[in-house]
């Protein structure tokens, strides 16, 4: 296998909520592999310190605010990209909320923020995207950030996991359509892993016992242990992959019954 194929050199890939978590990681990712990155999320003052970080390793980075539930934003922030780098060839659409809610207690207001963040927040960014990639006739890449509750359910997350099935169908259906531009697009659902997102609930007893009792290999994944999807998916050892969703998550949707 030529291992080139896994390089992104004179591409750019755009993060969003590339501020914390998964997102500044695989920013981190995508720039050791080669591409010029841009991240994005509401608090520049955070992504101006990945960018420094990433530029004493040599790596070419780009700060931009963006709140994907604000279409000006989005719009303004490809722009900013598009004028640094022309055109931006990956896209991962990492940006996200959890805020667990029972069913009975969620309000219209729970219901409609999950939505604008999780699932109108990601369309919105690879809309955008997709439109600037086909107008420029060179094909591209989303890499959209789905979750295993997008093929499950769990308690409290009703509105997460149908956010999260939208972006599995979102996926297909943008594959389907954009096959023609050259433009491919894939999923990464994760199980479980340790970020700001979810450590409060993790470091509690219920938490350490819910991992062991319903993953198969018995811990949360690791963060690198994504590296290699989101490779994949990204560059040309990937370019006849379309339409899918590879599930990273320690056998976690194979637990048994
Ligand atoms: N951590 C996990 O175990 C896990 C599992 C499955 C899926 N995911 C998904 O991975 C993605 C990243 O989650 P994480 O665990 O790193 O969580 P996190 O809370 O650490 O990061 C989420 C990021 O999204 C940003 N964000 C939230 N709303 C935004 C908005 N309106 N505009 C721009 N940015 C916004 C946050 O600021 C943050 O940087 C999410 O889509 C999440 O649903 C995470
Ligand atoms: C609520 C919290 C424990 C949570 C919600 C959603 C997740 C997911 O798998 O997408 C988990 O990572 C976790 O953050």
């Amino acid at each position: 296998m030529n291992q080139q194929r896994f390089d992104l050199t004179g591409k750019t890939a755009l993060i969003t909520g590339a501020s914390g978590g998964l997102g500044a990681h695989f920013a981190r990712v995508l720039a050791g592999a080669g591409a010029r990155v841009v991240v994005t999320a509401r608090r520049i003052e955070r992504l101006q310190a990945l960018v420094a970080e990433l530029q004493a390793q040599g790596h070419e980075a780009l700060a931009v605010p963006m709140d994907v539930t604000d279409a000006d934003s989005v719009n303004r922030g490809f722009e900013q990209a598009e004028q640094h780098w022309q055109l931006v060839d990956v896209v991962v659409n990492n940006a996200g909320i959890a805020d667990p809610v029972m069913f009975l207690n969620m309000t219209e207001g729970n219901w409609r923020s999950m939505m604008d963040t999780n699932l109108d927040g990601a369309w919105r960014v690879a809309h955008r995207a997709s439109l600037a990639m086909a107008k420029a006739q060179r094909g591209g890449c989303v890499i959209n950030i789905a979750s295993i509750l997008g093929l499950r359910v769990g308690t409290a997350l009703s509105h997460y996991a149908v956010a999260k099935a939208g972006i599995v169908q979102l996926t297909k259906a943008m594959a389907l359509e954009l096959a023609r531009n050259d433009i491919r697009v894939n999923a990464i659902a994760p199980g479980y892993f340790r970020t700001e997102m979810n450590s409060d609930y993790f470091a509690t007893d219920q938490g350490q016992d819910y991992i062991r009792s319903k993953v198969p290999m018995r811990r949360l994944g690791q963060l690198d242990e994504l590296d290699g999807p989101l490779l994949l998916l990204a560059s040309d050892a990937g370019s006849f992959i379309t339409g899918t969703t590879i599930n990273v998550d320690g056998g976690h949707l194979s637990n048994s019954l």
